[in-house]
């Protein structure tokens, strides 16, 4: 990895995430990282489970809010996707370094959204829980087409918002806690790679939805 060139990278798409809350980059990852987390992402299908709303105690299944499937990962135990891990401390060195962002850690996982899926507007970081920081989606729908559903809805602070297609390799950044977002209808199985930069205390995510 020529670590240089990728912190070049990394502090222009935080200038971007700084000014706007939020930054959509195409093609995130490379060929082998993204083949590497897509096959990893094939052969969990059948250990996702309905993702839940709310922490702690409140966290319900919710299908009216929120109907996609979940696999939580694990940095030790995921070694297939060592690369995707090396993404994510690069991005944390930089937000800690440049950004005077003190992270603790990130939590991650896997989403279907199958066909009816969809995630109604919210804001990430939950009222008892407020450590999530950065959002983190990469998607990994190869085939995905206008018709197909499951746009990410992102709300401005004007109350507008816009579409951003969830197109394979596509990595969208936004700020947990200023920017309200939805996932619109689904009308096939759709894929994608979610997390949270966080502050302390951290690795709560799993128990948490
Ligand atoms: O997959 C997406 O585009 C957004 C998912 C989301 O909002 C969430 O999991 O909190
Ligand atoms: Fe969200």
């Amino acid at each position: 990895m020529n670590t240089e060139k990728n912190t070049e990278k990394w502090l222009s798409w935080v200038d971007e995430l700084s000014c706007n809350d939020y930054v959509i980059i195409d093609d995130f990852l490379d060929t082998d990282t993204y083949l590497d987390v897509k096959t990893f992402f094939l052969s969990k299908l059948d250990y996702f489970a309905q993702a839940g709303i709310g922490a702690l105690d409140k966290n319900m299944i919710q299908t009216e809010i929120r109907g996609d499937h979940t696999f939580w990962l694990n940095k030790e135990r995921d070694t297939e996707i060592a690369p995707f891990w090396d993404v994510l401390d690069q991005a944390m060195y930089v937000f800690n370094r440049y950004c005077f962002l003190s992270l603790a850690g990130y939590e991650f996982h896997f989403a279907n959204y199958p066909p009816g899926g969809y995630y109604k507007k919210h804001l990430d970081q939950f009222k008892n829980r407020n450590n999530r920081t950065i959002s983190f989606i990469i998607y990994l729908n190869d085939n995905w087409q206008k018709g197909d559903g499951g746009e990410l809805e992102i709300y401005t602070p004007d109350n507008k918002s816009f579409l951003v297609e969830p197109l394979a390799g596509r990595c969208v950044l936004f700020k947990s806690d200023v920017v309200p977002h939805a996932v619109l209808k689904s009308y096939k199985n759709r894929y994608s790679l979610t997390g949270w930069l966080l502050q302390k205390p951290q690795k709560l995510g799993q128990f948490l939805g």
